[in-house]
């Protein structure tokens, strides 16, 4: 039975997405969210802006930092490039289940793989256990009081390059005030803000890019 929002949103994808077809996936998930239960995916409006930077970054390898049902996952890795590559860390175990489905149905599970655990424990594995050098692309969007400390923890591991683009979901709703901050004031980050809506709703909220500057 779909007891939980997020087997809801996973099953209204397999009922009325096609299978292989990622843009068909991310469709479903914000017509259900639209019209039945908000979720918190980046959903269509920021995900339009989420597509353009990751086009123009052209990225090999990314990180992101909380899957949830895996709705940003599949949508970035619809653009990515043959061999380009997706980590996504999520640590609530049927949180990961529902989003491996959603890979899985979207076809996109050759280009993305979901380390589940704690963003704190993973991060400093990525170098030895996944065989990363250096990140190409970061999206934040996990609980908004962890973007700073992991951000600070993606320097610290040396993940980040000249050039490494760090892109932070609701920076303005709920808000993350201590990561903007420091990626606007600490003078290794180039940054700029997109704004735009929260999803599924009318509020505002906006997106925030910070490059690393090496
Ligand atoms: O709270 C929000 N997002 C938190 C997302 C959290 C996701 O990241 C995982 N996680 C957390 N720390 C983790 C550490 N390690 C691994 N996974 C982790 C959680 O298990 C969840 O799957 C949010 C809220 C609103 N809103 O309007 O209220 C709108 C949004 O777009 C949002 O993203
Ligand atoms: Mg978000």
């Amino acid at each position: 039975m779909n007891h939980t929002k997020e087997q809801r949103v996973l099953q209204y994808v397999l009922d009325n997405a096609t299978r292989g077809d990622p843009q068909s996936v991310v469709d479903s998930i914000d017509n259900y969210c639209n019209k039945e239960e908000w979720a918190m995916n980046v959903g269509d409006q920021k995900g339009l802006i989420l597509d353009n930077i990751v086009n123009e970054s052209n990225p090999c390898v990314l990180l992101e930092l909380g899957t949830y049902c895996g709705y940003s996952a599949v949508r970035i890795a619809r653009l990515l490039k043959p061999g380009a590559h997706l980590y996504t860390v999520e640590f609530n175990p049927a949180f990961a289940a529902v989003a491996k489905q959603m890979i899985e149905f979207a076809g996109v599970q050759d280009k993305v793989q979901i380390l589940e655990g704690n963003t704190q424990d993973i991060i400093p594995q990525l170098k030895k256990k996944y065989e990363v050098d250096t990140l190409d692309f970061v999206f934040i969007d996990h609980w908004k009081d962890k973007y700073l400390e992991d951000t600070k923890l993606l320097e610290k591991c040396n993940l980040l390059r000249k050039g490494t683009v760090v892109l932070a979901d609701n920076v303005i709703v709920p808000g993350a005030p201590d990561f903007l901050e420091y990626v606007r004031t600490c003078g290794r980050y180039d940054c700029t803000n997109y704004p735009s809506f929260l999803e599924y709703m009318d509020e505002k909220d906006a997106l925030e890019k910070a490059i690393f500057r090496g």
